[in-house]
């Protein structure tokens, strides 16, 4: 299924780049005389990409700076098997997008490690794979019908074939799982097809360079993200909020918020039942008004903060939220069919409906107050909302 963020992330990072490449195609006569820096320049970057992606476990952005590298040496001639390479420009093409294809398929695995040795003999096998390809494609287009159609379609049966599907596969995975890696290889795929097929014309220097910024971009973005998100409900998580913290200003409110009975709730439907709750609570908070921003506070609590809000201004979009909360049938999947969509188990019977409701403590911020102060007051807020028997916004 494609997912919204998906979409709009392979959209704008494919908008970001090529609007790059359009920039300094047209500015072709600026940067001409200095392409010698961009040169000397891409070695380190790539190498400097190399340490980042192995650093935080993105062995496959490693292993694409590695295959870059390796296909800069060899067009510069250092390498022994350049001339091969030059005879063999349909190997090279196709041989490129099959790794990419490979490195989409494959998951992050420590590259100093068997799985290292794993990834080398998949690469040795795509290219051998491809090899095998453009052998049987021969055959086939030997034995295609005479008609006006396949003969038209004859030409592409070996390379542009293949390209079209595997770019489709590409797009795919790119649209439908929200990793910038997997963008970053679609990218990847696009720039080195149109410039082996000559609709890019750049040096190849300068597209590895650009190419190189796009994957230390995606390492940090991820990482970030991997430091920021919690994984479960991929709201911010607690360490996000002590940053928020540090750029708040006089006024504000913080809210702490509470999911009742979890405790029974787990013990009577399970844990991994528990887990879809918590996704499903979290998915509810992000439609809360009033500017207020989320985060997993940790367990079943969850923080709201409304900054330049008053407790008076919080208090009715945080009921809002608890109404919501308390009124929706969470549609829950049975968890030995996890992969497959609420929509599908509902067709199958295979679900069932809960319900939870939620309390909430709110505290505005005082004069002098630190954050922590005003969480606090937050938190001594909802157990007085726990008191009050619950589903309730206290202050
Ligand atoms: N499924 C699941 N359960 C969690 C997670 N984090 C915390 N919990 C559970 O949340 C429950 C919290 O229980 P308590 O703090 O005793 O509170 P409660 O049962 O919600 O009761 P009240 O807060 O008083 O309404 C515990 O059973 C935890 O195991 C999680 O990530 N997933």
């Amino acid at each position: 299924m494609l997912k919204l963020k998906g979409v709009k992330s392979t959209f704008l990072s494919l908008g970001a780049v090529f609007g790059i490449f359009a920039l300094l195609i047209h500015f072709q006569s600026q940067w001409q005389d200095k392409l010698t820096i961009v040169n000397y320049l891409v070695y380190p970057l790539l190498a400097v990409t190399t340490l980042f992606a192995t650093q935080f476990n993105r062995s496959r952005v490693a292993i694409l700076c590695i295959l870059w590298l390796l296909y800069l040496l060899s067009i510069n001639n250092t390498v022994s098997w350049s001339n091969w390479l030059e005879a063999n420009s349909e190997w090279l093409i196709l041989c490129g997008a099959n790794l990419f294809l490979l490195l989409a398929i494959i998951k992050d695995r420590a590259l100093f490690s068997i799985h290292g040795i794993s990834r080398v003999i998949f690469i040795l096998a795509c290219g051998a794979a491809t090899y095998t390809w453009l052998n049987v494609s021969q055959d086939i287009e030997g034995v295609l019908p005479e008609t006006s159609f396949w003969q038209k379609i004859q030409p592409y049966i070996a390379v542009i074939v293949p390209l079209c599907v595997i770019g489709s596969v590409l797009l795919w995975r790119s649209l439908s799982r929200n990793s910038l890696t997997l963008t970053a290889l679609l990218i990847t795929f696009l720039v080195w097809s149109f410039s082996q097929l000559d609709m890019l014309t750049l040096p190849w220097s300068l597209i590895v360079l650009v190419m190189s910024s796009v994957y230390l971009f995606a390492v940090s973005t991820d990482s970030y993200y991997l430091a920021y998100r919690d994984d479960l409900t991929s709201l911010p998580t607690r360490r996000a909020l002590n940053q928020l913290a540090l750029s708040l200003g006089r006024k504000y409110t913080v809210a702490m918020l509470d999911i009742d009975h979890f405790k029974k709730f787990n013990d009577t439907y399970g844990h991994d039942i528990g887990d879809q709750v918590l996704k499903l609570v979290a998915a509810k908070m992000k439609s809360v008004r009033g500017g207020g921003k989320i985060y997993r506070y940790g367990g079943e609590e969850f923080t709201v903060v409304f900054p330049r809000k008053t407790a008076a201004q919080a208090i009715p979009e945080l009921d809002t939220l608890r109404a919501n909360i308390a009124n929706y049938d969470m549609v829950i999947r049975n968890p030995k069919r996890a992969d497959k969509s609420a929509r599908k188990a509902k067709k199958s019977n295979d679900y069932k409906t809960v319900n939870v409701t939620v309390s909430i403590g709110v505290a505005q911020r005082q004069p002098k107050q630190k954050f922590e102060h005003a969480l606090k007051n937050a938190d001594l807020a909802l157990y007085r909302a726990k008191k009050k028997g619950r589903n309730n916004v206290s202050e």
